[in-house]
């Protein structure tokens, strides 16, 4: 075979195959597939010789179970997470259908839902640890790789029910790679904490009345000002950031998603009527460094105020604390010794690493970190648009390539880690 050529420039490789494959599982909510891909995944494993479980803590929705036995096996383990499903697509909005992987013969790309977020990870796992087996490479530690439902509607069934089990606690875990974000310059990203994700529904009521009238303390004109509330400490986060004085995983962000309110009618509104009930939803993203009851007192005094006739909602989706009550972050120094293997890894994998980021986005890991267990998220993906939920989601095969080989690394180097002490969390 010509090595010379792109990967795209050549017969196609089997190893892309697979990935295509596997992103042609339609994993989108609010139906995800999770019979089809979970059985995919256990053939190539099987085929790989791995041991095999499926666990469902919750019925429909299983959690696969991967493992590559260690010489020795009572140290802590290591496990390579990912998750199964995926944020819907809008298909019209797309330039390749979302779940048919079309592999553009010009470039190389391959889109679909999910190219990054994350069934890339899911195979590079595989396709990494078939070609240390193909070279006769050992693990001193026992090699896990999980696939979990439901991460993208907060992991309640999946990887939150996963950490509470026995079967987990079993695993003895030292270490947890979960996923990380594409990063659009040759430097490889790493994240030690993500951010907590709350929604946020605010509701206000109001006298209804005629549409031609001026009168005060309309529903409308509740939300309207909370809204305008809510928009100017947007701003206030985003110009800390834009300032240079923090990253934007580093402020809380608050974007609004919907705005509901209207009388309907058959041709869309009634437009003569001001509405008695208007309410918005938004997706608030707390860093760790942010104390969650400030946020709270802020929402309920000056975001929705009784005084207002406003109430609201907050919808924790998963923990902000570890069980000592600590920040969830997972430290990037010499207290935690896995870190320093993991940088030697990507460095000998010819990569060069960014500083240590937190996760503007949310990840299972938050569930292993509330565990006490350090993860690190990370995808290898250097080069490439950050296109997670968003149209025309790809990856190129080039990249995608090359980070088997980063894994190969990395799976090999924390696996063969030997320091018997364990880090104290
Ligand atoms: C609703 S929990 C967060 C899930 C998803 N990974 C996100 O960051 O949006
Ligand atoms: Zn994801
Ligand atoms: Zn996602």
């Amino acid at each position: 075979k010509k090595t010379s050529l792109e990967p795209h420039q050549v017969e196609e490789d089997t190893t892309i195959s697979r990935f295509r494959q596997y992103l042609r599982f339609n994993t989108a909510h609010p139906n995800p597939n999770y019979a089809a891909p979970v059985s995919f995944l256990t053939s190539v494993a099987l085929s790989i010789g791995l041991q095999v479980k499926t666990f469902e803590f919750v019925p429909g929705k299983p959690v696969l179970l991967l493992t590559w036995k260690g010489s020795n096996p009572s140290l802590p383990s290591v496990l390579f997470n990912s998750h199964l499903d995926s944020v819907p697509a809008e298909e019209d909005k797309w330039s390749h259908p979302p779940f048919s992987a079309f592999h553009s013969p010009e470039d190389g790309k391959i889109y679909a839902r999910g190219a990054q977020d994350d069934k890339c990870i899911g195979i590079q796992y595989l396709e990494a640890i078939r070609n240390l087996k193909a070279s006769g490479f050992k693990p001193l530690r026992t090699v896990h790789v999980s696939y979990v439902p439901d991460e993208e509607i907060g992991g309640f069934d999946g990887s939150a029910e996963f950490v509470k089990s026995k079967e987990f606690e079993a695993l003895n875990l030292g270490l947890v790679l979960d996923e990380g974000q594409a990063s659009p310059t040759d430097e490889f990203r790493v994240f030690y904490a993500d951010r907590s994700p709350w929604h946020l529904i605010i509701r206000a009521i109001g006298a209804p009345g005629h549409g031609s009238r001026l009168y005060d303390n309309t529903a409308m004109e509740n939300l309207m000002q909370s809204v305008e509330i809510i928009t100017k400490f947007r701003e206030t986060q985003f110009d800390v950031a834009k300032a240079g004085h923090a990253a934007l995983s580093e402020v809380v962000s608050v974007n609004a998603v919907y705005l509901k309110s209207g009388i309907p009618s058959p041709t869309g509104f009634v437009m003569n009527m001001q509405p008695s009930e208007a309410e918005a939803g938004f997706d608030v993203r707390l860093p760790p460094t942010v104390d969650p009851n400030l946020m709270r007192e802020k929402i309920s005094k000056e975001w929705a105020p009784a005084s207002r006739n406003m109430t609201y909602e907050i919808i924790e989706k998963g923990p902000l604390r570890d069980y000592k009550g600590r920040p969830l972050m997972t430290a990037t120094d010499d207290s935690n010794p896995w870190w320093s293997v993991f940088e030697q890894a990507i460095i000998a994998a010819g990569g060069k690493l960014k500083k240590p980021e937190i996760l503007a986005s949310t990840t299972d890991t938050r569930f292993m970190r509330q565990m006490g267990i350090p993860a690190f998220g990370f995808s290898p993906m250097t080069n490439t648009p950050i296109l997670l939920h968003d149209h025309d989601e790809f990856l190129k095969d080039t990249v995608f390539l090359r980070g088997i080989k980063v894994y190969e690394f990395v799976i090999s180097s924390l696996s063969s880690f030997e320091e018997a002490s364990q880090q104290k969390l």
